[in-house]
């Protein structure tokens, strides 16, 4: 659907150039939710302001819908940016019209008469749960509904893709679940794709499907969100994932260990559960075949879209060959088990 090519945007300022996106390729399917997340500076809205070139790349190629958006004239460029509405982090409304005359905005700069233009707004309005609010002002409004104007407003002409510019980073937490929940129904309901930047991993958690994670303009690591979230390669990607799952180990514990086994000593190690494994009685399992003990140090469980995943951090403790061998145990099962290291046992209170 959306294909972007060594895309880079170089600025050049006062201070002189910036390169905001260097060489960054991906490739958003049709029907997805895509989440593109970086800290402040990372180029996220540099990066969804090139996909309707609103921010015209420096060097690389913007694909969407097969259409090289780069090569277009300036009328053709207005056409194509019809199919891809796009929402802001403050909205963008008109404060002069009316919720009605927001929504219609787009379809009366298309020349569409006052008649078709109600009968396209209003399905609209309720689509995103506001028609008892079609007569009042934008001032009138709280922040969330001023998002669902934005939103019924962006789909006025029928958009293909819908990118989303922060959209809930002005919303409190509350009102963020309930435009991500209508963001989700929407792309159920419509098939739409959506991109869409934040600096907030419960974000990316709640609704998207795939994952690009960039820093300093650079695409740093892209997957399926369940596979970023469970394994993550880059120090980036690991950084916004601990702010939702805290499955870190203690600092006081992390202190003592080392890398290799120590003689005596116990094991700290993380596993991961996923799907089914969730349900398995794993530690009881491990308890019953060996003579091991185990400290539980944190643990959780969660859902990532509707695939429950859990993590639990734990301590092995017993003979050495025993500790192995339950070990080796672990690393059979369908679960992912990740050895955190070693700490002699008079070291630490636990196990
Ligand atoms: N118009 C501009 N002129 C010069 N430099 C710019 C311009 N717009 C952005 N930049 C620079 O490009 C880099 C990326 O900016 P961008 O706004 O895309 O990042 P961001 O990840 O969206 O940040 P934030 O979350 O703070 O909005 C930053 O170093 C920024 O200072």
């Amino acid at each position: 659907m959306i294909m972007l090519t060594g895309l880079q945007k170089i600025y050049h300022g006062g201070t002189g150039a910036v390169k905001a996106i260097d060489n960054v390729s991906l490739e958003i399917e049709q029907g997805e939710i895509f989440g593109i997340i970086g800290k402040s500076g990372a180029g996220k809205s540099t990066l969804i302001r090139c996909i309707n070139l609103l921010e015209r790349p420096t060097a690389g190629r913007v694909l969407v819908d097969g259409q090289d958006m780069t090569s277009l004239s300036e009328v053709e460029l207005r056409e194509a940016r019809k199919s891809m509405g796009m929402i802001f982090q403050h909205f963008n409304l008109l404060s002069s019209r009316t919720v009605l005359g927001n929504v219609a905005f787009p379809l009366e700069i298309a020349g569409i008469s006052r008649t078709e233009r109600e009968k396209k707004a209003v399905p609209l309005l309720e689509l995103v749960g506001l028609t008892d609010k079609k007569d009042v002002y934008p001032a009138q409004l709280s922040g969330g509904q001023k998002q669902r104007v934005g939103i019924a407003r962006a789909l006025a002409s029928q958009p293909k893709v819908l990118l989303c510019d922060e959209a809930t980073s002005a919303l409190d937490p509350q009102t963020t679940e309930s435009i991500l929940a209508l963001l989700k129904d929407i792309n159920i309901k419509l098939g739409l794709t959506i991109v869409l930047i934040t600096h907030e991993m419960h974000v990316i958690k709640a609704i998207c499907d795939k994952v690009a994670v960039i820093e300093g303009g650079q695409l740093v690591e892209t997957g399926k969100v369940f596979d970023v979230f469970t394994n993550p390669q880059s120090a980036t990607a690991q950084d916004f994932i601990k702010a939702v799952v805290n499955n870190k180990v203690p600092d006081t514990l992390a202190a003592l260990l080392s890398d290799a086994p120590v003689a005596g000593g116990n094991l700290v190690m993380r596993l991961s559960f996923f799907g089914d494994a969730t349900n398995e009685p794993v530690i009881a399992g491990l308890i019953r075949r060996f003579a091991v003990d185990v400290n539980i140090i944190s643990g959780n469980i969660d859902h990532l879209q509707d695939t429950p995943y859990g993590t639990l951090l734990i301590e092995l403790s017993g003979k050495d060959e025993d500790i192995q061998n339950a070990l080796i145990y672990l690393q059979d099962l369908d679960l992912r088990t990740e050895v955190i290291g070693y700490v002699a046992r008079h070291a630490h209170a636990a196990g």
